[in-house]
Parts: structure tokens; C-alpha cells; sequence
């Protein structure tokens, strides 16, 4: 992997960030270039010139289907300077924060520690982008060539990452870390006193969106009990002072805070980005605290994403993305069990198998499963995790005839003594030949902060490369960023986010070949094809 900026062992400031220093502007050079008329590197910029192949469809007046191939010609444009870049966090002193905040310094400090199995080195598995590999292409002896994926585009490396955020409760990140019980003590003690001086800020809280049983850890709340322009414009200065008081070039900020019940959505309230506002500088109480975070973002040009499935992007909050070209990126990671869905149905109904019911329990002792124990706040997670196989059943109408679908339950339960380990568990029953059945019965251990932080890296990292990007049609001379709804984070997350009126794929494969191809046609390479016809055609 290429070599990334040294970082120092990363002291703290007052107010508790660490400080990576990141000694590399210019991205380290890649393992790779493009030997190409259409790809041109400068010392700041890679420019390619991609032609984007699709075939698009008509119905003839006889009813049969037209195909016809068409190509559209881009420019893409990726800055190559790799920004110094913090990565902020709401809910910083939960599960999930503490973990990630562990594991990167584990990482930056190449900690090795005790565990009962022997020693354990700090890795970056389950992050797509640190510890999986794309196919560049095949060599003279037709052995193929895989580089990982982090070297494919200039992109932050994780352990330069500036770390801070936002929780409603006060404790510091050490001791935090001790309630979230998911780290080995061997570990922890390694991490314990650089985390003793982070302290998250003081956050907004709006009882009503989350269960009343997280009532007992908000002592560390901003006044105010519902939205407000003060909400969001102290939000907006906490994240400028986190990026002067760490000389940092951009922020992205996450939501890793409780789940929160679903918004109502008013016409005239939250249905666009005027009423929105205007909602907010009203106090109207259907505003919601991340909400509230994704228009301070929005307004501050901080990238936001939606950890949790709760519909924090409102209507009115894309319709202010997109008119401040702010990205945004949603919603809830998708971690274990939902993860394996996405793969297991892709898999059944694209052999032809025809799935009819879907049973997906699981029970887990954790904060986050405290908070889903209250019905409003697993209702978001129950839609979250129950869409997922909606456009795989829509795809296939040799199988599903119009309305068809499988019998989907999900099912959540609060267990405290099995903690941050969920058991998830799921049975896909399925027709086959001949009256036949295939019943597959799953029993999958997710220790769920350990699957979910990956992807919190995994989402700061796209969506910095992201804010690097920019396209233009061949036969135009402005470019410009891509949509505000950044579909391209769609693999992390269990409902993604698609700018209005596009389609929602949540196939894990075709998920991750349209992050693999993107990152492809920004460097001038054709999409991953698996034809092969080098090894065919001889
Ligand atoms: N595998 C996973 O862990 C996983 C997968 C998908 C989604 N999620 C979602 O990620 C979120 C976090 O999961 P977790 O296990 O870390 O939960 P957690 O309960 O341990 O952490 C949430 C933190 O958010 C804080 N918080 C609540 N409201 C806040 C607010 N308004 N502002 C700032 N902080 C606030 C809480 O004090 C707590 O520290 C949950 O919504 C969960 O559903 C987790
Ligand atoms: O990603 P995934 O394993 O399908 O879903 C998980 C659920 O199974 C779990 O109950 C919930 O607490 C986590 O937040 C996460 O959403």
C-alpha cells in the first residue's frame, strides 16, 4: 500500500482532539498510472477523458423491447492534494465512537496487545476501502493484477484522521470506552490516557426522538429542548473552531448517535429547504436533532452522513443540500445481518430461486439495543432493515408476478447480557424445482461495533475523495461536483440515500461494482469486467 503521511503519536489540545499531523500534501504517488491517451496527470490533478457505455430501452409498436447502445462522453477531474481531515462525530461517546476512536489510534500507533487467542495487531478489517483489493487488469502471463482499494484514488489514509464530536453525555472517551464494553483491556490500557483527554462537546437534545431510557446520560446538553437558529449555529462554530483549533483543510460529520423516531413530514413545515428554515428559527417540535446537525452542516459545507435509519434527511434538508451543493449521505450503516441479506437474496433470486419468506431476528444487550427496546425508535430501524430486498424482488418478474414479495418479519430484542455481541438470526425459505424447498437457517454473531466502525472509516474516506471530484460532459466547459446525495456511499448503509427519483440498489454487489467503477472512470480505466475473453478467445 502506498506509503501514507507519518503521524506523529497525536497529542491532544485542550478541549480533548487529537492532533494527527499530516506531513503529506500532495497524495503519495500511486502504485499505479495510466498509460493512456485519455488520462493526464498534472502535479495537482488527474484528468481522464471516459466514454460511459449504457443501452438504453424503447417498446416497439409490436411490444418488443429495443435496446439500443449509447454512449455519453465525460471529463473527470480529481484534485490529487490529500487534505488535512477531521472526522467528527454525533454520539462520539458511544459504541460505536469510542471503537473507531480506539481503532484508529490503535492503527496510528501500531499497538499489539494480549488477547486469550495470543496477540492481536490493530488492522483495518471490514473497511472496504483499507482492506479490500481491486482488479487493475491482467499481466503479460494473464495472471491478474489486484491493488488495494485504497491506492486506486489520492485519498486520506485513516490514521491521519483528526478526531472529535458531539455526545449528550459528558463522559470522557476513556471511561466511555469502559461502558461501551466492546474492547479487549489489554488494548484499552494502551489507548486509555490519549482517550482520557477527549471529551465530546456539549450537544442538542430533543427527548421525544429518542427512547426515554437514554434520559439518564444526557448531562451534557446545549439549552433548549427543540430546534433553533441558535441550535444550528452553534453547531456551525463548533465545527469551525474543531477545524482552526486542528489546522484542518475539511471536516466530514457523522451521525453515530441513538436512533431517533421517524419526523412526520408537513407540508409547509419540512418540505422544502424555505420551510425548513423557517421551521427551525419557529422551533416547530417535528424538527429532529440530526435534522438540526444536517443543516448546520449543510450551511457550513461540512459533508454529512446518517448512521442511524431514522429519516433525518427530510425533504426540505436534500432540497438544501442541493441548493448549496453541501453532499450528504444515508442512511443507517449496514453492518451484519442486514449486510449478509443484501448478498444471500441477491444471490437466491439471481439463480433463479424463488425466495418467499424472510424471518430476520436478532437480540443484542447494548445501548443502541436499550434504545430500540422503545417502539417508535425501532419502528425507523425495522423499515431500514426490511427495504433492503425491494429492488432484487422488483428485478425479477419471471419469479414475482406484479405485488408479489416475500414475507419479510424483523424482529429486535434487548438482551443486556449478551452486550455489543448481536446474535443475529435468519431463515430464508425458498421454492425450487418441482415443488421443491431450500430452507437456509443462519446463526451470525455480529459484534456490532466492531462491523460498524469500518464503515464509519469507509464513509469518511468516499466521501473526502468525493469533495475531490469533479465532471463535466466532454461538449461543456464547466465542471462540477456530483449530486449532493452521495448514492455512491450505498454499500455502508442499509437504506441509501438516492438523489430524488432515482432508483435505490441495495444488491451488495452491484453496490460495491458501482463504488469499484466510479473510482475506475475517474482514472481513465473501463468498468471491472469479468468476461474475461482474454482467457476465451485464443
Ligand atoms: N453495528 C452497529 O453498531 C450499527 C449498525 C447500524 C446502525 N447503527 C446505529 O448507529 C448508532 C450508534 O450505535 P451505537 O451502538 O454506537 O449506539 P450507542 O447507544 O452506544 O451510542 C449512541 C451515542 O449517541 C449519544 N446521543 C444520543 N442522542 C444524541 C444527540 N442528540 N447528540 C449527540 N449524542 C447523542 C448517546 O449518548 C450515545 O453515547 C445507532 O443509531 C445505531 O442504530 C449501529
Ligand atoms: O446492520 P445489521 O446487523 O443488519 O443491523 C443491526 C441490527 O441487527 C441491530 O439490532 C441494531 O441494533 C444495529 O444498530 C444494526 O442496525
Amino acid at each position: 500500500m502506498a506509503p501514507h503521511a507519518e503521524v506523529d503519536a497525536g497529542s491532544t489540545n485542550g478541549d480533548g482532539h487529537t492532533n494527527g499531523h499530516n506531513s503529506t500534501n500532495l497524495a503519495a504517488d500511486n502504485l499505479f498510472t495510466v498509460n493512456s491517451p485519455n488520462v493526464t496527470y498534472t502535479d495537482n490533478e488527474i484528468l481522464s477523458k471516459y466514454t460511459y457505455r449504457t443501452t438504453n430501452v424503447t417498446r416497439g409498436a409490436n411490444g418488443k423491447y429495443v435496446a439500443t447502445p449509447r454512449e455519453t462522453l465525460y471529463d473527470f477531474k480529481v484534485d490529487r492534494k490529500v487534505p488535512k481531515t477531521g472526522m467528527m462525530l454525533v454520539g462520539w461517546g458511544g459504541n460505536n465512537g469510542t471503537t473507531v476512536t480506539a481503532g484508529i489510534i490503535a492503527n496510528r500507533r501500531g499497538l499489539v496487545w494480549e488477547t486469550r487467542e495470543g496477540p492481536r495487531a490493530a488492522n483495518y478489517y471490514g473497511s472496504v476501502v483499507m482492506g479490500s483489493t481491486m482488479k487493475l487488469g491482467t499481466d503479460s502471463d494473464m495472471k491478474e493484477v489486484n491493488i488495494p482499494f485504497h491506492d486506486v484514488l489520492p485519498m486520506v489514509h485513516p490514521n491521519d484522521l483528526v478526531i472529535g464530536g458531539w455526545d449528550i453525555s459528558s463522559m470522557n472517551l476513556a471511561d466511555a470506552m469502559d461502558r461501551a464494553a466492546v474492547l479487549e483491556p489489554m488494548l484499552k490500557a494502551q489507548v486509555k490516557k490519549e482517550m482520557a483527554h477527549m471529551t465530546p462537546l456539549p450537544s442538542i437534545y430533543y427527548p421525544d426522538f429518542i427512547a426515554a431510557n437514554q434520559e439518564d446520560r444526557a448531562d451534557n446538553v446545549i439549552p433548549g429542548s427543540k430546534a433553533s437558529m441558535a441550535h444550528v449555529e452553534k453547531i456551525r462554530q463548533d465545527i469551525r473552531d474543531f477545524k482552526a483549533q486542528n489546522n484542518l483543510e475539511k471536516v466530514i460529520v457523522q451521525w453515530t448517535a441513538n436512533t431517533e423516531r421517524y419526523a412526520e413530514i408537513i407540508p409547509g413545515v419540512n418540505d422544502t429547504a424555505e420551510n425548513l428554515l423557517k421551521a427551525i428559527e419557529a422551533g416547530h417540535e417535528e424538527v429532529s436533532p440530526s435534522t438540526v446537525f444536517a443543516v448546520a452542516c449543510i450551511l457550513e459545507n461540512a459533508p454529512f452522513i446518517n448512521g442511524s435509519p431514522q429519516n433525518t434527511f427530510v425533504p426540505g434538508a436534500v432540497d438544501l443540500a442541493s441548493k448549496h451543493g453541501a453532499f450528504i449521505g444515508g442512511d443507517d450503516f449496514k453492518s451484519g445481518q442486514t449486510k449478509m441479506k443484501s448478498a444471500l437474496v441477491d444471490f437466491l433470486i439471481s439463480a433463479g430461486i424463488k425466495l418467499t419468506s424472510i424471518a430476520s431476528y436478532n437480540h443484542l444487550g447494548n445501548n443502541d439495543g436499550k434504545n430500540l427496546s422503545s417502539q417508535k425508535q425501532f419502528r425507523s430501524k425495522e423499515i431500514s432493515k426490511s427495504n433492503v430486498v425491494d429492488d432484487m424482488v422488483a428485478a425479477n418478474d419471471v419469479l414475482y408476478k406484479n405485488g408479489e414479495h416475500p414475507d419479510h418479519t424483523v424482529v429486535i430484542k434487548y438482551m443486556p447480557a449478551v452486550g455489543d455481541n448481536k446474535r443475529a438470526l435468519d431463515e430464508y425459505y425458498a421454492e425450487i424445482f418441482l415443488g421443491g424447498h431450500q430452507t437456509i437457517s443462519i446463526f451470525n454473531v455480529c459484534e456490532d461495533s466492531l462491523l460498524a466502525s469500518p464503515l464509519i472509516i469507509d464513509l469518511v474516506l468516499v466521501t473526502e475523495v468525493m469533495t475531490r471530484v469533479q465532471w463535466k460532459q466532454s461538449s461543456s466547459d464547466e465542471f462540477k461536483g456530483f449530486h449532493s446525495v452521495l448514492s455512491i456511499l450505498s454499500y455502508m448503509l442499509k437504506a441509501p440515500l438516492t438523489p430524488p427519483g432515482t432508483p435505490v440498489v441495495n444488491a451488495l454487489a452491484k453496490q460495491r461494482a458501482a463504488l469499484t467503477n466510479i473510482f475506475r472512470a475517474c482514472v481513465g480505466l473501463e468498468p471491472e469486467s469479468d468476461m474475461t475473453l482474454e482467457h476465451k478467445l485464443f
